[in-house]
């Protein structure tokens, strides 16, 4: 079931954070460039160069993970935007070998202004992104760095980690601490703001296996909808977060993402977003629910068909129903999510043995799924494997009688 939706959320159990997650796809592939590193006496660890601005100040050994947690602060990182990291002395070791830490060219066109949108109040939804300018597909927005990657740990009471979050937060260079205190919160309560702040802001960013809760300050003044019309992936080895358009929009149009999956029924997608940022959606998705819903069954039954693949599937009418499903996502105005459907194009059309038709889906699904989910999902590949070679591609002319 390769082009369905992954499901993008999780819950923190304790301290009633949550995650605005990044998806699998875009997680478990950190890869650390083979950087020259020195062998460190003291340590016995292996390092390149310490660029912390501040002796790390760090936890007890916390049970679940077998080790302390720190702050690691560089303030010069990134032309003095700064970065600050609460995880295991280890992981640090790891993320100073990652490029932006190791090569200034590695984040030129990233913590730039890309001229795309403004922030304004906007009625009922507090602050909010707009456009600049008419914006078109692929146009980027944001590309930036965390002010606050953190560990996401269970061990630590609500109160010890908001010292640490604080203490975090606190080191960061002036510019960048006011941003990140100038941010939305939940629940409004100065005693736990700095994990407020990350429960209306984060995304999460796996390193090495381990997932972090990352702040991003320009990103975070993006509000949700449940027809976004733009996507974002995060790389983890450039520690940055990327917004791109997926559909095209006028100047002075709001700029939005999706905090959950828009192709979860209205009560589960209402139920993230009042858990989890304590508001109620009242898109017109939400609002003609039964529509809504009756569609998102229509989608999911059409692309249960169009993913079997056994005999009795030959001489199946599959790219009708793939033209159908490409215009149920448009019509629920979910074109930010069209790689799926585009997929199933691109096979349907392949095994019905035109391979013309297919390239061009299988080119669409290529684009959109590297501005959703990243160079690294699964799909790419398999669009790529299409692509190297429709006519070679186990899916060609299956279908035909
Ligand atoms: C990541 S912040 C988005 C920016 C925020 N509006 C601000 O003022 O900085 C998330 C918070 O924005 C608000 N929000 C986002 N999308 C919304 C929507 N569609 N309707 C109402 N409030 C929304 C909620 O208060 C939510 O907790």
């Amino acid at each position: 079931d390769v082009f369905l939706h992954k499901q993008c959320w999780h819950e923190h159990p304790l301290s009633a954070v949550n995650l605005q997650c990044s998806r699998e796809a875009e997680v478990d592939h950190i890869q650390f460039p083979n950087a020259a590193v020195s062998n460190d006496q003291d340590t016995n660890v292996q390092i390149s160069h310490r660029p912390w601005s501040y002796p790390p100040i760090c936890t007890d050994v916390l049970p679940s993970i077998g080790s302390s947690l720190c702050i690691y602060t560089d303030t010069s990182f990134s032309h003095g935007r700064g970065i600050s990291i609460f995880t295991t002395p280890e992981l640090a070791e790891r993320v100073v070998l990652l490029p932006p830490f190791q090569d200034s060219e590695a984040l030129q066109g990233i913590n730039e202004f890309t001229g795309t949108w403004i922030t304004q109040e906007i009625p009922g939804k507090g602050m909010g992104m707009l456009a600049k300018r008419n914006l078109v597909f692929k146009d980027k927005i944001t590309a930036y760095t965390p002010a606050l990657l953190a560990y996401l740990e269970t061990d630590l009471s609500t109160a010890e980690r908001e010292k640490f979050f604080k203490l975090a937060v606190s080191q960061l260079p002036e510019a960048t601490r006011d941003m990140y205190l100038g941010l939305a919160t939940v629940y409004g309560l100065p005693e736990v703001k700095y994990q407020d702040v990350v429960k209306a802001n984060t995304f999460q960013m796996e390193i090495e296996g381990h997932n972090h809760l990352a702040v991003f300050p320009e990103t975070s003044r993006l509000n949700h909808a449940c027809t976004p019309n733009a996507q974002y992936y995060l790389d983890p080895t450039l520690l940055t977060h990327f917004v791109h358009i997926t559909r095209p929009l006028k100047k002075g149009e709001e700029i939005t993402i999706s905090y959950t999956s828009p192709l979860d029924p209205t009560h589960t997608r209402q139920q993230h977003l009042e858990q989890g940022f304590h508001f109620r959606c009242t898109c017109t998705r939400c609002t003609n629910h039964e529509r809504t819903d009756a569609s998102l069954k229509h989608i999911q039954g059409l692309q249960s068909v169009l993913n079997d693949w056994s005999p009795s599937t030959v001489g199946f009418p599959g790219p009708q129903l793939a033209e159908e499903l490409l215009d149920m996502y448009r019509d629920e105005g979910l074109q930010g999510f069209m790689d799926v459907p585009y997929g199933f194009a691109a096979l349907a059309y392949n095994a019905g043995g035109d391979d013309e038709t297919a390239v061009e889906y299988a080119k669409r699904a290529e684009e959109l799924i590297l501005l959703k989910d990243g160079k690294w999902a699964s799909n790419l590949a398999m669009m790529k494997e299409l692509l190297r070679d429709p006519r070679g591609h186990w899916s060609f002319g299956r279908r035909l009688g």
